[in-house]
């Protein structure tokens, strides 16, 4: 087994809030274990570019707090291509890089998946926003999202409770309603509209006029944008339940930014520390990931073609306490 003495870290995709602690205790660990380690800026895009400096223990230093990834992150369409792929394992290949994390969500794993089947052995970390990744019961930032999901959400109620309206909140998670779920279940949302359960518009309606005849003063219908657009939501509504008083709010990229939360922290902190030990122990195209706790490696192929299991106990726990 060929020992690994320089490895490499990016972060890919959508930024998330958690990203720079997890960046810290990869280039921490890598040192601490004795590697060289260095930092790719702007993901996949960077490599093509070669844009590859040395860390050290001072590069990462002030930043487990903050939000964003001061590697930043791109979306890159030319690593799609085997030529680009090609052309990345060469510039690491040339670094004389043998070992890369990669930091992002479900289509960097792709990317990461494609350099290990070019000789670079690879790590993945579940940094994205969606806690749309298999194999892990959390990724790095949904815990953050949630809690800016939930603040707004705190702030609507105000303002809705005082003019007795529905609030239609569209949040992100692209194909994955835990977003969605998790926070509607700690706002006590009425409804949670997911992707992963059907839902009928009359039905909803229904509800809310229920809600407010038992003597509610406000509504809040979450929406995974997996959905569709809340605002449409709302023009359904109105069209077709004339009495249903609903306002739309779109929290957007907001749900992308902030401090992380203590969890995200910790989460990334043993996640990163895990990725740089496995790749000392010689495993390769694995993605990181806690489940009950543990720490576990599973393989690349197999994370990216499992689709994430959603809790739908938890889904009509949230619908029950909601009355
Ligand atoms: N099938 C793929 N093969 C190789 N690289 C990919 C593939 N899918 C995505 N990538 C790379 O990963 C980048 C980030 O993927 P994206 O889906 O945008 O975000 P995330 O990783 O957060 O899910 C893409 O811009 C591309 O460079
Ligand atoms: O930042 P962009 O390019 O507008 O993309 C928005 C998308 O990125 C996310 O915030 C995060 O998704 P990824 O982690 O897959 O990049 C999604 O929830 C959202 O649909
Ligand atoms: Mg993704």
């Amino acid at each position: 087994m060929a020992e690994v003495k320089k490895i490499a870290v990016l972060t890919s995709g959508g930024d998330s809030q958690g990203m720079n602690a997890a960046l810290r205790a990869v280039v921490r660990s890598g040192l601490y274990y004795g590697l060289e380690v260095y930092g790719i800026q702007r993901g996949y895009q960077g490599l093509l570019e070669n844009d590859i400096t040395q860390m050290d223990l001072r590069s990462v230093g002030d930043i487990i707090q903050r939000g964003g990834t001061i590697l930043r992150s791109a979306r890159c369409e030319e690593f799609k291509t085997p030529e680009g792929q090609q052309k990345g394992a060469d510039i690491l290949n040339q670094h004389g890089i043998d070992g890369l994390v990669v930091i992002g969500g479900d289509g960097s794993y792709h990317g990461a998946n494609k350099l290990s089947k070019l000789g670079i052995k690879t790590m993945g970390l579940p940094g994205t926003i969606d806690n749309d990744i298999s194999f892990t019961d959390y990724t790095i930032g949904f815990d953050t999202a949630v809690s800016v999901v939930v603040d707004a959400v705190n702030k609507l109620r105000d303002t809705m409770s005082s003019h007795a309206r529905s609030s239609v909140v569209e949040v992100m998670g692209r194909h994955c309603g835990d977003i969605a779920l998790h926070a509607g279940l700690a706002s006590g949302a009425e409804t949670i509209l997911v992707p992963e359960v059907e839902y009928n518009l009359d039905e909803v309606a229904a509800r809310l006029r229920e809600n407010f005849a038992k003597g509610k003063r406000h509504s809040i219908i979450i929406v995974a944008e997996g959905v569709g657009r809340g605002e449409d939501i709302v023009c359904d509504l109105k069209e077709c339940h004339a009495s249903i008083d609903a306002r739309v709010t779109v929290l957007g990229h907001i749900q992308r930014g902030g401090a992380p939360t203590p969890f995200d922290r910790n989460l990334a902190s043993r996640l990163g520390d895990f990725a740089v030990r496995s790749l000392i122990n010689g495993e390769s195209d694995k993605g990181c990931g806690i489940i009950k706790g543990e720490l576990v490696l599973t393989d690349i192929d197999k994370v990216v073609n499992t689709k994430k299991e959603f809790d739908r106990d938890l889904y009509d726990l949230a619908l029950r306490l909601s009355q």
